[in-house]
């Protein structure tokens, strides 16, 4: 194995896309506390990890179905059965704050080389095969002319998005992301009058090795960044209560929600787009999730008005009452510029911008439907300020019946400096970052000696000291190697009218 470093360019951007994402990153605020050269080598180092792939790959197990233990040995006999790891045993890790995830080591880089022929992939499709997939047919852009099944390809993303479907061969951007074995012929992809579906290219020896979760356990275990994971945990929804997910879709943090209340109570998903509300139903139903109920809407609107309550056309579905939930999670549509990898966003300015009044649209109706005392997370995978601190600084101005509460478990950085919110303030929020702390804000529970470091409550004794070394060093890489997260909020309050717009 090569010694594990970045190995691929950074992501592809629009230049203006660039100079904006290095402006957030070398604010005042941040230079005034880090200085300039410090804040621009983590900018560049940022960009560097967005382009590969985590160096953990988590699932999070159905602890409502068998215990975790369980399920991990089930997970052991699966994964000794995959040719890729010859019989071998990889290890399969515990989180000690997040009961409920498994994490496999992500083996890589690999020293495989480009063969020929290529195959050429969309960008999205590329990324999934470095996080362990095999090449499902309708990512195939262009495949060599003679390609049969059984023929040995090389395959290559194409980062700009510049590749025409059918093309017989591309001379634009593209980056290797590992060899294969063709299971279709160029015809069967390309010249099929139905839509094209199922694995086009089996990964045989892939840059980055991780396990292809396709079909694997489904009702067991659900592939989920940990971060991801972390918000249903700081949500912390209960057993019998009425829990809103505004934007739901796949389901991973709904159907994570309804686990954490062993199926009792209620969980309202919504989502604006009806495919992907099937999705959800869908994931409810593998995981045997019967207290999710999904509705196609938009949530902007889920209040109920006068005019709405005449015109209602889904029993207990939206529009709803104000006050109607205990706990609101607003996981928003975002700029999505923390997924890892990326290697490339075609997106204009305009485009991330445009996002910032889409989530306070959603956050007005969120804090309207959430009782007196409940419990809102706002959470994104994207890395701006725009969408993640001042998103906070906004909402606390706007409505002062929230009040930011600690977050359980707190396993990611701080806020990042440059909303104007204050070193306090930074700390109850969460970012997770691959880069050394980006806050800039002083006391990182990461960063600190462990001797005064708080033990995280609920912990047991403390492990002997040799462990607690490798505990904690096991931490902070899965922590940093993570998929960079925005700044997730949890807020208390009542709600009352003057917060009302
Ligand atoms: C970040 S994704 C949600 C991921 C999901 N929470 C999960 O964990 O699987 C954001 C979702 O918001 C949906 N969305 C965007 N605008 C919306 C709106 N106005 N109302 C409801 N859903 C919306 C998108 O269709 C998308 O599925």
């Amino acid at each position: 194995m090569l010694k594990k470093s970045f190995v691929f360019p950074k992501p592809a951007l629009r230049p203006e896309v660039q100079a904006h994402l290095r402006n957030i990153f070398t604010n005042k605020e941040l230079v005034a506390a880090v200085g300039h050269e410090e804040a621009e080598s983590r900018f560049d180092e940022l960009l560097c990890h967005l382009s590969h792939p985590p160096s953990f790959t988590c699932v999070r197990v159905s602890t409502h179905v068998e215990p975790a233990d369980a399920i991990r040995e089930r997970l052991r006999a699966e994964l000794r059965q995959m040719s890729c790891y010859n019989g071998g045993d990889i290890p399969i890790l515990s989180h000690s704050q997040v009961p409920d995830v498994l994490l496999l080591p992500v083996i890589g880089p690999r020293p495989a080389l480009p063969e020929s022929p290529e195959v050429i992939v969309g960008a999205q499709c590329g990324n999934a095969v470095l996080r362990g997939a095999h090449v499902f047919a309708p990512g195939i852009l262009s495949a060599p002319k003679h390609m049969k099944a059984g023929d040995r390809v090389s395959v290559f993303s194409d980062v700009e998005g510049r590749c025409t479907r059918g093309a017989k061969d591309f001379q634009g951007k593209k980056v290797f992301v590992g060899n294969g074995v063709a299971a279709m012929g160029r015809a069967d992809i390309f010249c099929s009058d139905e839509p094209v579906r199922g694995v086009g290219i089996r990964m045989v020896d892939p840059v980055y090795l991780s396990p292809s979760f396709d079909d694997l356990l489904p009702s067991l275990v659900f592939l989920q960044n940990l971060p991801s994971v972390v918000v249903s945990h700081v949500l912390g929804p209960r057993p019998g209560e009425r829990v809103l997910d505004m934007c739901a879709a796949p389901g991973g943090k709904t159907t994570h929600i309804g686990a954490l209340m062993k199926g009792e109570g209620e969980v309202v998903a919504l989502d604006k787009i009806s495919a992907k509300v099937e999705r959800i139903r869908q994931n409810a139903q593998i995981l045997q999730l019967d207290c999710i109920k999904a509705y196609c809407f938009n949530s902007t609107q889920a209040v109920r008005t006068e005019h709405a309550q005449l015109s209602d056309a889904v029993a207990d579905g939206p529009p709803f009452p104000e006050e109607s939930f205990d706990r609101v999670l607003l996981d928003a549509p975002c700029s999505g510029l923390g997924q890892r990898p990326n290697m490339g966003c075609s997106w204009s300015l305009r485009e991330i911008r445009s996002y910032q009044p889409l989530q306070r649209k959603l956050f007005h109706t969120a804090v309207r439907l959430l009782k007196r005392g409940g419990v809102l997370v706002y959470s994104t995978c994207t890395v701006t300020l725009a969408e993640n601190e001042e998103q906070v600084a906004w909402a606390l101005d706007t409505f002062p019946c929230l009040t930011l509460q600690p977050q359980e478990p707190h396993i990611g950085g701080q806020g990042m400096l440059g909303a104007g919110l204050s070193h306090d303030q930074l700390r109850l929020l969460q970012r997770f970052s691959p880069v050394r702390e980006m806050s800039g804000v002083p006391g990182d529970p990461d960063l600190d000696p462990p001797r005064t470091r708080r033990p995280p409550p609920g912990a047991g004794p403390p492990p002997p000291a040799g462990q607690h070394r490798h505990h904690r060093l096991l931490h902070r890489q899965v922590r940093q190697d993570l998929t960079v997260y925005g700044a997730h909020l949890r807020s208390h309050g009542p709600s009352c009218a003057t917060r009302l717009i």
